[in-house]
Order: structure tokens, then C-alpha cells, then sequence
């Protein structure tokens, strides 16, 4: 595999933008901006800032992935779908666990929110698989899914694309059985990333950014290591140069 470049590098990267509020989540994403990454906005932000912080986002030259993980019945996803689509994101992800049905609604939503003209594109979307703070003795022992956690994400990835989605989030030590099982242009989006010597904090499955552009990734989710760093860009910059040595 050829080296990166390091715009090619920044393409990669989806900082998780996880604040309380949008003037803390739009002033880190300002010290960012210029280097090309994505900014993912989770749980944490939407809940406060709602959808306005997303176009904010958007009308700053952002690609955004929002991640809320919907899992529900699949009429209610179906209409979550037709609403994010119409936010205009680049990305959303459903969980897995909702199965084929649910996750078929997701992108049925996708379609009918393009199909009427309330969305100028069709997003990306995405199934969340097993969480990558999930470790082998949760899922065993504690969720109460036998085998191992590499063949629990495969599952959820071939039912993904079964229902129409376009790729995961999953770890990135999964890459390469997911792009086995599901073919090298099923995206995978993963998160667990940590800088040698980094913090792992609850996360369990993970890899260093230069193992996970070695092992194929497409996306790197990339949270703490940048927004809690106290120069938030320089811990960017040192990031994208470990990807382009890879
Ligand atoms: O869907 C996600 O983005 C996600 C899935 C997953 O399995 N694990 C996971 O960590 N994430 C998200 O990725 C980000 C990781 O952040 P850090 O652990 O701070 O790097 C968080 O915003 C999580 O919500």
C-alpha cells in the first residue's frame, strides 16, 4: 500500500466533537479547521445542541457523521432516517442489534427523504456492530453472545449489507474479516483508536493510528486523544503524520 498523504490522511480522520454545548463543540472544531477531517457529532452534543449545531457545522465546510446509533422498531428508524436525511449529514449510523428489518428501514427513510427533493444527498449509513468498549469476557459473559467478538461483528456486518447499508463501525482489529466477509468497498468506520501510550479510558479494542491504516481502514474515529489534548491541532498534526508514515 502506498504511504498516505496527509490530506488523504485527514479524509480519514472523524474527530468525535463529544462537548457539552455547541460554543465548546463549534471552538474546537474552529482550532481544526483547515486540516480536511471530519467532525462526529455523538450523543453528548446532539442532546443539547440539536440539529442547528449540525448545519452550523455543515455551513463551515465540515463533512459530518452524526452518530446516534438508532435502534428501535423499524417505522420509528424509517422516520429518523427521513429526518437526518434532511439535515444533510454525510453520514449516520443505526445499530446492528436492531436487525435486518430495522436496518432496511434506515435506508427505505434515506430514500424516500432524496425521492421527495427535502435532501439534496443521500448519506452514508452505517451499522454500529459490537461497541468497541465491548471486550471478549462482556460479550461472553455479560451480554451473553458465545464465540468470538471478531465473528459476532462479521454477522452484523454481512446483515448490513443485506439491508442496503453501505459499511460499520467496528474496531479496527476487525478490518480485515469485515472487508473479507463483505467485499474491500464495504466501508468500515472505527473507532478504538489510541496513540502509543495514550489513555485507553473504557475503550477495549484498539489500535494505534498507524495499525489501523496499515490494517485498511477507512475512517478513523478519533476522540479524546485530540479533544482532550491540551493543544487539540498539534495532537491532530502529530496523528496525521503517524498515518502517513504507515
Ligand atoms: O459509533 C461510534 O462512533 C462509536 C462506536 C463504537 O463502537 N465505539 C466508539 O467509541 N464510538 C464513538 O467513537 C468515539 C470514540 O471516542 P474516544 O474514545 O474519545 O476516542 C466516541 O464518540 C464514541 O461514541
Amino acid at each position: 500500500m502506498a504511504n498516505l498523504s496527509r490530506a488523504d490522511a485527514a479524509g480519514k480522520v472523524m474527530v468525535a466533537l463529544d462537548k457539552p454545548d455547541a460554543a465548546a463543540a463549534l471552538a474546537l472544531a474552529e482550532q481544526l479547521r483547515g486540516a480536511g477531517c471530519w467532525m462526529k457529532v455523538g450523543m453528548e452534543l446532539f442532546y443539547a445542541a440539536g440539529p442547528s449545531v449540525v448545519r452550523e457545522l455543515k455551513s463551515r465546510g465540515f463533512r459530518v457523521f452524526l452518530d446516534l446509533k438508532m435502534h428501535d422498531i423499524p417505522n420509528t428508524v424509517r422516520g429518523g432516517a427521513r429526518s437526518i436525511t434532511r439535515l444533510g449529514v454525510d453520514m449516520f449510523n443505526v445499530h446492528g442489534a436492531g436487525g435486518l428489518d430495522m436496518m432496511s428501514a434506515a435506508a427505505v427513510g434515506v430514500k424516500e427523504a432524496v425521492d421527495s427533493g427535502d435532501a439534496e444527498h443521500a448519506p452514508i449509513v452505517i451499522a454500529v456492530t459490537q461497541l468497541t468498549s465491548t471486550s471478549q469476557s462482556v460479550l461472553n459473559e455479560q451480554i451473553g453472545i458465545p464465540g468470538q467478538v471478531e465473528d459476532a461483528v462479521v454477522r452484523y456486518a454481512k446483515l448490513a449489507r443485506e439491508a442496503g447499508l453501505q459499511g460499520v463501525v467496528a474496531s479496527p482489529l476487525e478490518v480485515a474479516a469485515i472487508k473479507n466477509a463483505c467485499g474491500t468497498g464495504f466501508i468500515t468506520v472505527t473507532p478504538g483508536i489510541r496513540p502509543r501510550g495514550a489513555d485507553t479510558g473504557d475503550q477495549s479494542r484498539i489500535t494505534t493510528p498507524r495499525d489501523a491504516v496499515t490494517g485498511g481502514t477507512d475512517y478513523l474515529v478519533i476522540g479524546r486523544p485530540i479533544t482532550a489534548a491540551s493543544d487539540p491541532a498539534e495532537a491532530l498534526d502529530t496523528i496525521l503524520k503517524e498515518m502517513t508514515e504507515a
